[in-house]
């Protein structure tokens, strides 16, 4: 089997000698080709070439949720079919949310052992993916979540810090949310987001969307954070959104995120849809829009879709 092995040399676990242990560890059994990625959308390009010359059977992508969507939109970047090359992924990020909830470990080296032992015995498995449109926008794939509204703001607060300079760390995004919690009195309690889809009866004065192709929908170090519960790459698509954001509304929710019994959020302003084929979320106002942890600056109108074995994984 040909494939190409993808690194992301600035992702935040991926250190050059953890790269050449793989390297080396993949070779054994793989007809290896290997390429870093020098810029932002890299990653993308490069899946984006196997998948159309067909030179390669298989993209791995070493490196964290941004890396692997790259990727994913790389290869179904003239949409899915069969001949795609298929996808494994070797968790070298920060929260690596896709390849953990694809069941792998969250070490490189033991997902390395994992992912070889699955090449061995020839293991893989169709996932559904979910694509996000509108506005004369390209269509972007997502993997595991898409956040329109306060998460997406959270995404785009943190991905400032970084910027300049500030490490990719849990209580970062904690610390980003409280932030951002304090100073968006207006929306909390006054969502300006409507959720619409065929058959269904239209709700509006949304304060937060999230969108889950899987389940979790992050992690807080080793703690799971469930958004959507039941979501999960054999269903389509799940929505989690609350109409209220008060502080003692929140205070209730969270506990809920955090509650692995797989109730998932409940209550008088939550808002929780299971497995949706197509919907759009419309807001009055720009707002922030982010898709598996990639911030993509602000949008009013947005449409989803869930396609179900989009891409086959080896895992
Ligand atoms: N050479 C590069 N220079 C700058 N940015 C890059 C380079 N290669 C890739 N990137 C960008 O880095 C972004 C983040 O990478 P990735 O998600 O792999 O790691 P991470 O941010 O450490 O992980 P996590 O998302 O779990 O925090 C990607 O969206 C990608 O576009």
């Amino acid at each position: 089997m040909r494939a190409l092995l993808v690194v992301n040399p600035k992702a935040t676990t991926t250190s050059g000698r953890t790269r050449d242990v793989l390297t080396h560890a993949l070779a054994n059994d793989l007809k290896l080709d290997v390429a870093a990625t020098g810029y932002r959308g890299h990653a993308r390009d490069l899946a984006r070439e196997v998948a159309r010359d067909g030179s390669h059977d298989l993209v791995v992508a070493l490196g964290g949720d941004g890396t692997v969507n790259e990727v994913v939109n790389g290869l179904l970047h003239d949409g899915p079919g069969e001949h795609l090359p298929k996808l494994a992924v070797v968790p070298g990020g920060s929260t690596n949310v896709f390849a953990r909830a694809l069941g792998l470990p969250n070490d490189p080296v033991e997902a390395t052992g994992q992912l070889l032992q699955a090449l061995s015995e020839k293991r893989s498995r169709s996932i559904s993916l979910g694509c996000a449109g509108g506005e004369g926008l390209p269509d972007r794939w997502f993997t595991f979540t898409a956040g329109f509204g306060f998460d997406a703001g959270v995404v785009g607060r943190v991905e400032e810090a970084r910027r300049s300079g500030r490490r990719s760390t849990h209580s970062l995004y904690v610390g980003q949310a409280v932030r951002a919690f304090a100073g968006e009195r207006r929306h909390r309690k006054d969502g300006p987001i409507t959720f619409r889809a065929e058959g269904m009866e239209p709700v509006g004065g949304l304060a937060v969307s999230i969108v889950s192709n899987t389940s979790p929908w992050t992690y807080l170090g080793n703690r799971p954070v469930y958004a959507s519960p039941e979501a999960g790459f054999d269903t389509n698509l799940d929505l989690f959104g609350m109409t209220r954001m008060s502080l003692l509304q929140t205070l209730r929710t969270i506990p809920q995120l955090l509650d692995s019994a797989g109730v998932g959020p409940h209550g008088k302003h939550v808002v929780a849809y299971h497995d949706l084929a197509e919907f759009t979320l419309h807001s009055q106002e720009p707002l922030p829009f982010q898709v598996d942890g990639d911030h993509l600056g602000e949008r009013k109108t947005i449409s989803f879709t869930g396609v179900s074995r989009a891409l086959r994984v080896i895992v």
